[in-house]
């Protein structure tokens, strides 16, 4: 049997002025729907979304982010960010279950003002970063000019999605993504430590609803459909589009969020990657999509209740997504005042930092 490699997908056609109903479109259309049903996961080539130039410079400059001193990252701590979950992350603050993971990283999201109005706010996620404006004046615009395109490539593949499980191309966006889904931005940088084996991230699932991730080398690995660990290839200009533990659960298990890890870094790894959280809307009501010829209370597949089980940290369907975001950010803020969510979900195992508030 030939090996099993992550389907490739050209989505040009998404992104030129083509008509949505035309054949290459929908091709590309049916093309990702399979991909989601089978890995969870594909490899993206073809977008203008994001330029080319851009992809490149950001990942520059967050390589020189991660080469200045340690002090200088320290004074950038995701403790000084607040519930705005922005900043630096030192090597060690993560792990997965019970494993350190091999990576430093850097936070951030679109930038809220202190003087913005802005409905949320104070709420977790939503606030100002944490720049190395001093040192590297150039990553501020960067990093935000990259947040903004990336979101127009998140939203262009969720009209993909929401026509290839049969529903109108808006349908996704107006149940889940209005007025703006939650977006957030992450860098690591991945290096062993002497006489630390673990993974680069030991093996997960993502928690969201779709992750566009970049990378400038191999070691990223997904759990095929025959359940074997596979290599994610470096393609120039490509991004890998993952399936997240909630849109595996709005679709009843028709998107598989696959397992994926990082190997342990090679003792002189430079590896980066820029994984992006393209989320539901704070306010988005968390509740299965209206899938043709399937009913909401119809029960998922075995496979799909199995993976559920496994990966999820969801327990029940009800509420908000804010309120599951709540959640995950109130166990590494743990003084974070918040309505009580614990319903809703199982405790985050990847966290290791807890950060408290100092007092006033
Ligand atoms: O860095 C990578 O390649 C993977 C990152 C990842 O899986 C995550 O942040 O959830
Ligand atoms: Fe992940």
């Amino acid at each position: 049997m030939a090996s099993e490699s992550i389907p490739v997908i050209d989505c040009s056609p998404l992104f030129s002025s083509a008509e949505w109903d035309s054949p290459m479109c929908s091709a590309a259309i049916a093309e990702i729907h399979a991909a989601f049903c089978t890995w969870g996961v594909f490899i993206l080539t073809g977008t203008n979304a994001i330029p080319p130039a851009l992809a490149n410079k950001t990942r520059d400059v967050l390589t020189k982010f991660f080469s200045l001193p340690l002090p200088r990252k320290m004074a950038l701590h995701l403790k000084d960010g607040g519930w705005a979950w922005r900043g630096y992350m030192p090597w060690g603050g993560e792990g997965t279950k019970g494993n350190i993971d091999q990576k430093e990283g850097f936070y951030g999201g679109p930038e809220l003002a202190s003087d913005d109005e802005h409905p949320l706010k104070g709420m977790p996620t939503f606030g100002e970063n944490q720049f190395p404006d001093d040192e590297l004046p150039e990553m501020r615009h960067l990093v935000l000019e990259y947040i903004e395109k990336v979101t127009q490539l998140g939203l262009t593949i969720s009209d993909a999605i929401s026509l290839g499980l049969g529903l109108d191309q808006r349908e996704i966006k107006r149940r889940l993504l209005d007025p703006k889904p939650i977006q957030l931005f992450r860098s690591f940088k991945y290096y062993r430590k002497p006489g630390v084996d673990s993974c680069g991230i030991g093996e997960h699932s993502d928690f969201g609803f779709l992750t566009i991730l970049s990378q400038n080398a191999t070691g990223l690995q997904m759990l095929s459909p025959s359940k074997k660990w596979v290599d994610v290839p470096l393609i120039p200009d490509s991004y890998v589009v993952n399936v997240g533990d909630i849109l595996d659960r709005l679709t009843l298990g028709v998107y598989i969020s696959p397992l994926h890890r990082v190997l342990p870094p090679e003792p002189n790894s430079d590896r980066l990657s820029i994984p992006f959280f393209f989320d539901p809307a704070w306010n988005a009501e968390v509740k299965p999509l209206p899938l043709p010829g399937r009913g909401d209370k119809e029960t998922p597949s075995s496979a799909a209740r199995e993976r559920w089980n496994r990966n999820s940290t969801f327990k029940d369907l009800q509420g908000i997504w804010g309120q599951y975001l709540g959640v995950k950010v109130q166990k590494i803020f743990p003084d974070l005042i918040l309505p009580e969510f614990s319903a809703v979900t199982r405790p985050s195992g990847r966290h290791l930092v807890e950060i408290r508030r100092e007092e006033p």
